[in-house]
């Protein structure tokens, strides 16, 4: 069989779960699904996880929403996902690819967020040196909390933190290897985090 080559779909996909910690878990995934503005990407929810797909400005911007009107319960939530783009399968046909260029949620509301990420760019024969790359990127940023196995730790306002997410999901992709997917998971309102706004560097 021929070997598959990366698609060039500018499509940016999510697929993630929303975990409150909280007897009214129903309730705050529905709402947070509900209550954000996702008309410029295409949603699909089932019974494990909600995938989002679209330009990755709106794709970014929604994650952020919807997880901020998760946290704004003040419930302990946890979020995981995958971020996915030039995935070959991935084809342009059924997204939103005609939506306007301005983000459609705006709310500003600071929210601690501590959260760890991990890149794999696809095919790059290089990618140990873009991930380094990526991880001086979030110390330039104020928000690179520690160094893991498997994983980097990343924090602070939630603003800060997609700003940063985006970001590297940009940087860490090409024209030569479009083909990135990055898994995030986050933790918000937990009891570990003090008083949250002490743990900002
Ligand atoms: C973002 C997100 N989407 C779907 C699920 C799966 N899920 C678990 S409980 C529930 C509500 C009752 O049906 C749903 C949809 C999730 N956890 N997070």
């Amino acid at each position: 069989m021929e070997p598959t080559s990366c698609g060039t779909s500018p499509i940016v996909g999510f697929r993630f779960s929303l975990h409150p910690m909280s007897g009214n878990f129903i309730k705050i995934i529905k709402s947070a699904l509900k209550d954000t503005d996702t008309s410029h990407v295409w949603m699909q929810t089932d019974d494990v996880s909600t995938v989002i797909r679209g330009k990755q400005q709106h794709v970014f911007n929604v994650a952020k929403a919807l997880t901020l009107h998760a946290a704004k319960t003040k419930e302990h939530i946890a979020l995981s996902g995958t971020f996915s783009a030039g995935c070959p399968g991935d084809t342009a046909g059924d997204v939103y690819l005609e939506t306007p260029a301005k983000p459609a949620n705006q709310d500003r509301t600071e929210q601690y967020v501590s959260s760890q990420f991990a890149l794999y760019p696809m095919n790059n024969p290089d990618y140990m040196d873009v991930i380094y790359r990526e991880v001086e990127r979030a110390k330039e940023f104020g928000v690179w909390n520690d160094s893991m196995q498997y994983a980097s730790g990343i924090h602070g306002d939630i603003h800060e933190v997609f700003s940063f997410y985006e970001t590297c999901f940009s940087s860490a992709r090409s024209d030569q290897y479009p083909h990135l997917v990055m898994t995030v998971s986050m933790s918000i309102n937990s009891p570990s985090h003090k008083t949250g706004a002490e743990n900002f560097s």
